[in-house]
Order: C-alpha cells, then structure tokens, then sequence
C-alpha cells in the first residue's frame, strides 16, 4: 500500500496571515487523519513563514499515523527532530531563504555530511529519508551514506505530465527501480496532484509514500477536506 502522508505547510501559512489560531494546524491535522491520510509532513523552515517549531511539538503527541518532519539538517532542525522523534526525517537541501523545494541532494558530494547525519537519527530509532533527483548516482550515495528510503522530487514529472506523460513518469519508473534494487524504502513528493497522481502510482506501484501539500490544500477549497482526502487515495488504488 502507498501511504498518503498529508503535507500541512499551507494550513500554517493561512493560519499566519492572521497571527491567530485560525485554521487550527493542529486540528486540521487530526482531521486529515480522521478523514484517511496515513501520515502528516510538516517542512519547518528556519524563518518559520509557515510551520513553527510550536506546531511540531503540538502535533507529536496528537498524532496517531506517521509523522514525517522534513528540513535541511542545521543543527537547529535536528535538535528539534532529536527531541521530537517523528517516525520519518526527510533530509532537503533547501537554503534558509529558499521559496521552495527545488532541487535533491548531491549525495556524492555531501557523502560525510548526510552520513554524519543520517547516523545520527538512525541511532536514535528514526526513519530516515533523503530528498534526490532520479539521478540513479545520487540514489546510490544516499543509500552509501545510510539512508532507509529516498523521497524521489517530482516537480520535473509534474511538469512534464500535461506535454507527455509517458516521458515526464520514465526516469521516476527507472529511479525507482534502482532505489528497489538498492533495498531502499521510496517516497515520492512535490507538486503532485489530482491530475497526476494515479499515473504516478499505476506506474510506480511499489511508492511507500507520497507526501502532498500544495495541490491537496488547494483542492480542499473546492472539494472539502474530507472529499479531497478520499479522491488523492482513490489515486493510490
Ligand atoms: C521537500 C518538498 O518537496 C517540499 O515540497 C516541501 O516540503 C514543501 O515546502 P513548502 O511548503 O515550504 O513549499
Ligand atoms: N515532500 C513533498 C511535500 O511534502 C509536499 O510537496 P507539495 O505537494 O506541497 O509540492
């Protein structure tokens, strides 16, 4: 089964706007796992433009699926994930300024460094997972450097989708096969949606796990969050 994690950066982010409490993160997030999504991200970033450190410690206890906290591992973050202990860690390569998750790791590179890292969580009974283009070298690195899973960074399938989907999904299908091979666990996620979902899956139908934010929140406008829930995991079937 591909579980359905629920990203809820967005959630925060309208909660911000205001600086009151409405929405209530914490409790969108129960609802998303009253509703059928297997697990709940958060990215706290380091100018906390949406999730806080406030909302992880919140959220923690509350949870009853898996909780997946993704982030560049300074060592503010890892602190907070050491302290925490969510079921995922998902290691981004993102600067503290950046608008958005833009790119994988080069894993070759920052061997030491995610090494280092990894080793770190691992100890201390977290899963860890590391955010990687299909470049199968850097899929490689990662599982030299310690990782359970990669989280595969979809936005080049979601933009090739609408030109040729057939094209835009192949490179995911042989990355995702070389992570197989490798023993690594396989997420995916980034600028995934109801239009592009369950081409995703029918041919990638090993994903441990898909973690959607934007394009899910988004469609709650529209749908409700219970519907939208129940159409991204009729996706997944
Ligand atoms: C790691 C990743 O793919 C991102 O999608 C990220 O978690 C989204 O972050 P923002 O919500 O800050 O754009
Ligand atoms: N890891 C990807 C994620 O959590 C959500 O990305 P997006 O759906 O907000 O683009």
């Amino acid at each position: 089964m591909t579980k359905l994690s629920v990203n809820i950066n967005k959630v925060a982010t309208l909660r911000n706007a205001r600086g009151g409490n409405v929405p209530d993160v914490v409790k969108v997030a129960l609802d998303c796992e009253k509703f059928g999504a297997d697990g709940i991200t958060v990215h706290p970033r380091p100018d906390e433009r949406h999730i806080r450190k406030k909302d992880v410690y919140d959220l923690r206890p509350l949870l009853r699926t898996e909780f997946n906290i993704e982030g560049y591992p300074a060592p503010e973050f890892i602190d907070l994930v050491l302290k925490v202990k969510p079921h995922q860690v998902t290691l981004v390569p993102d600067s503290p300024t950046q608008l958005t998750s833009n790119a994988g790791w080069d894993t070759k590179t920052n061997l030491a460094f995610l090494s280092e890292v990894l080793e770190r969580f691992n100890k201390a009974g977290i899963r860890t997972s590391v955010f990687v283009s299909t470049d199968v070298e850097m899929i490689e690195y990662a599982a030299k450097a310690g990782a359970d899973r990669v989280e595969l960074y979809t936005e080049p399938y979601a933009s090739g989708y609408a030109k040729n989907k057939e094209e835009a999904v192949a490179p995911f299908v042989e990355a995702g096969k070389f992570a197989r091979n490798l023993g690594l666990g396989l997420n995916a996620g980034h600028d995934l949606s109801l239009e592009n979902l369950n081409y995703f899956y029918q041919n990638i139908p090993w994903l441990d796990e898909v973690s959607i934010g934007h394009a899910l929140i988004s469609d709650a406008l529209y749908l409700g969050l219970q519907r939208t829930i129940e159409e991204y995991k009729k996706c997944l079937r």
